[in-house]
């Protein structure tokens, strides 16, 4: 899977977020996007993700020869996001199975062994409600990275884990980020450990 963005920008309003991206994201490469709290990785993420509309440039997804709609992307990619709600009425045992409705899990990932691998096991008949935001925080991540997509997008992935949710965190990458593309927008070195290529903000403010 490849993604890539040609003289992209996006703006709120008359505010230019970022301006001039101009970027191909390749298969089994780590991407991180870097920048200041409010620079824009996260506009950059979710217009990456087809969430949101840019306003100018280009963006493709796939190959030449194997192209992808922009609007079929959604399949082909896993989210965890700070501002993705969960479904607070369910517990974790029915969020994973309505995930699994749209999303199956990586070969030889049960619902029983995604909990335990995130340490969750013993909250699984347990309402999200009533969860700690660590605790949600390492569910997303969970119902991401076992998503059997060929593209992970992390929104700060480390927000409100603790250090052993850190460290949970980075062995899921390292045990199951396998050869997908993986795109981080983060200004925490230990979100983004495992990337190759950085992208900053900065320098598409024109
Ligand atoms: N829907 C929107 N309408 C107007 N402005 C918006 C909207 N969404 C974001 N912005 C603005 O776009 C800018 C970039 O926001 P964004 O959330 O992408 O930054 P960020 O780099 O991810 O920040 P942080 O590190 O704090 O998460 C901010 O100035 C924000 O106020």
């Amino acid at each position: 899977m490849t993604i890539s963005l040609n003289q992209t920008g996006k703006r709120f309003n008359y505010d230019w977020i970022f301006r001039g991206v101009t970027q191909t994201f390749r298969e089994g490469q780590r991407y991180a996007i870097l920048g200041p709290n409010g620079s824009g990785k996260s506009t950059l993420l979710q217009v990456i993700s087809g969430a949101i509309q840019h306003n100018e440039g280009v963006i493709e997804y796939g190959t030449p020869e194997k192209p992808i709609a922009p609007d079929a992307f959604f399949r082909y990619c896993a989210i965890a996001a700070p501002y993705l709600e969960l479904i607070e009425e369910l517990t974790l045992t029915e969020i994973i199975g309505f995930h699994l409705q749209f999303k199956k899990f990586l070969p030889g990932i049960t619902p029983a062994i995604a909990m335990q691998k995130v340490g969750l096991e013993k909250a699984a008949g347990k309402q999200l409600r009533y969860f700690s935001s660590g605790m949600k925080q390492r569910i997303k991540l969970a119902l991401a990275i076992f998503s059997d997509v060929p593209v992970l997008l992390l929104d700060e992935p480390c927000t409100n884990l603790d250090a052993a949710g850190i460290e949970v965190y980075q062995q899921l990458i390292s045990e199951f980020g396998g050869n997908r593309l993986i795109i981080v927008s983060s200004n925490d070195p230990q979100e983004y450990f495992m990337c190759e290529h950085f992208l900053r903000i900065q320098d598409y403010k024109k």
